[in-house]
This record gives C-alpha cells, sequence and structure tokens, in this order.
C-alpha cells in the first residue's frame, strides 16, 4: 500500500521548546487515522506539518510523495484538505455558505469575480448535500451555528476531492447532537471507498467515528503509541498518554474512556 503521508524523525523547535520530537510515522492511502493527546501534545503542530503549512527542525516530512521543502508547497497543498479553526477565522462573515464552498475550487475565500464551470457549481451542490448543507446554501457563514460552521469547513475542504484529508478537532465545542450528527456523516466519507486517507485530531475517544483504522497517541511531543485503534486504545497506553488512571471501552464500534476507579 502506497503512503500518503511519512514522517520520518521529525523534530520541530520553537523558541528553543522542542514541540515535536523524533516522530516516525506513516499513513497508507486507505488509512484514517486518530491522533489523541492531551493540551499542548503536539497534535495540531503534526497536522500543520502534514498540510505542509510549515517546516520539520529537522527529520524529513513527505506528503503524497514529495518532500516538503523541496516542492512548490502551493501545488501541494491544493491536493490536501484541511479543516481546522484557524482557516474558519478568514472565512469572511458575509459569505454565503454556497460560495463559502464553492471557493475551494481557487482556494480562496470571499467569492469575487471568478468564474466557476458548471462542474464545480454541480460538484458543490453534490457536496452540501451530503454534509446536509442544501437548506444553508443562501445563509451567510457568520451566523451559523459552531456545529453548522464545522460541517462547512469540512464540505469546503471535500470539494476539491483531495488525496489526504486532515481534519483538526471537527468535534470540539459541538453540543452532544451536533456532535453525533457530525459523527454520522464523518462515519458514511469514510467508509466511502473514494474517500482520500484522514487524519483527524481530537481529544476525545468518544469523538473517534466509526470505521477510523489508527491511532496515534502523543504526549508531551513524542508518540507513546501508534497503530491500528484495537491494539493502540488500550487503559494502559491511555493512561501514559494522558497522565491519568484511565480506563477504556469498545462497544457497538464507539470508544469511551474514563477515569479508573
Ligand atoms: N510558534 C510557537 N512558539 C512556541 N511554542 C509553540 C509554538 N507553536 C506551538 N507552540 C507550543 O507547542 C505545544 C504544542 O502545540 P500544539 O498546538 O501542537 O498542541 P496540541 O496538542 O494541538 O494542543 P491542544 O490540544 O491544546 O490544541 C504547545 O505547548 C504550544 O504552546
Amino acid at each position: 500500500m502506497a503512503s500518503v503521508l511519512e514522517l520520518s524523525d521529525v523534530s520541530f523547535v520553537r523558541n528553543g521548546n522542542r514541540i515535536l520530537d523524533s516522530i516516525t510515522w506513516t499513513v497508507g492511502e486507505a488509512d484514517r487515522w486518530v491522533i489523541l493527546g492531551p493540551n499542548g501534545a503536539g497534535k495540531s503542530t503534526i497536522l500543520q506539518l502534514a498540510a505542509a503549512t510549515t517546516h520539520p527542525s529537522s527529520g524529513t516530512v513527505d506528503v503524497l510523495g514529495e518532500r516538503v521543502g523541496k516542492v512548490d508547497v502551493f501545488d501541494l497543498r491544493t491536493r490536501i484538505g484541511l479543516a481546522a479553526t484557524g482557516l474558519a477565522r478568514r472565512i469572511p462573515a458575509w459569505e454565503r455558505v454556497g460560495d463559502v464552498v464553492l471557493t475551494a475550487a481557487y482556494a480562496v475565500t470571499g467569492r469575487w469575480r471568478e468564474r466557476y464551470e458548471s462542474e464545480d457549481l454541480e460538484r458543490a451542490a453534490e457536496v452540501m448535500d451530503a454534509w446536509d448543507l442544501t437548506e444553508l446554501s443562501t445563509r451567510t457563514f457568520g451566523t451559523l451555528s459552531d456545529g453548522e460552521r464545522k460541517r462547512v469547513q469540512i464540505a469546503r475542504a471535500v470539494m476539491t476531492d483531495p488525496e489526504l484529508m486532515l481534519l483538526d478537532e471537527p468535534a470540539g465545542s459541538l453540543d452532544l447532537g451536533a456532535r453525533e450528527s457530525l459523527l454520522e456523516s464523518l462515519e458514511e466519507y469514510a467508509s466511502s471507498s473514494l474517500a482520500p486517507a484522514i487524519v483527524m485530531v481530537t481529544h476525545h475517544v468518544e469523538e473517534i467515528p466509526p470505521g477510523f483504522t489508527h491511532a496515534l497517541l502523543l504526549s508531551a511531543g513524542r508518540v507513546t503509541a501508534a497503530g491500528p485503534l484495537a491494539e493502540v486504545l488500550t487503559d494502559d497506553n491511555l493512561t501514559t498518554a494522558f497522565g491519568v488512571p484511565l480506563q477504556v471501552r469498545h462497544e457497538d464500534g464507539r470508544w469511551r474512556a474514563q477515569a479508573r476507579r
């Protein structure tokens, strides 16, 4: 199986802090990974490396067969779907939902004078339907709830048919109903044979959609465990990563963790 993402002995240092330390990790094209770990573990930093928006201090990062630092990152980024809060902040509040999704075809935010092909319009309609956004298409982004915004961000990332999908806490800050409905959509997306490799960052095992295959546990910038979900999500591994005694359960395709009593 071809790899879509390969980090080899990667370290990332900022202001003298070693934020990531000797990370070696490979994502295959059919993999659906979750990156789990406590606050400040380095999860978003790994995602930024995978999105080719930053470079490692040492080691190598290969994304979609290209070595970051030796390739035109603008070309590479068009092949990567990224849904992260930082990007949402760049979407103008007045932009209509339909245009937030559509403008992904030109990798811009804020529709201006771009001319869209009918294929782009059809694709945007199809993606909005799949992510339950059709009814919101004429609403402005600024009027949406957090849950609706998350859906729009993901739909925008899906729009370009990326070869690697990166999701930074897609269920973060959602209420129970919105979380469950988003997980259902993610499960459906992840189960499609046409979907790309997916890497999703989260703090909670409860947010892992059924159908995800692998987990990378991070703690203080180091990998504490990585591999197939059932091998990695054990009481001992979660306890080590989060630094408190935890027990984990797997039922009906979903994961749950709580303090060990
Ligand atoms: N440019 C920077 N300069 C200094 N420290 C940084 C910089 N960027 C990130 N950090 C620090 O690196 C650590 C890892 O940050 P990162 O955002 O990757 O963690 P995270 O696991 O995603 O955290 P969270 O779960 O809280 O979102 C944090 O302690 C953060 O403060």
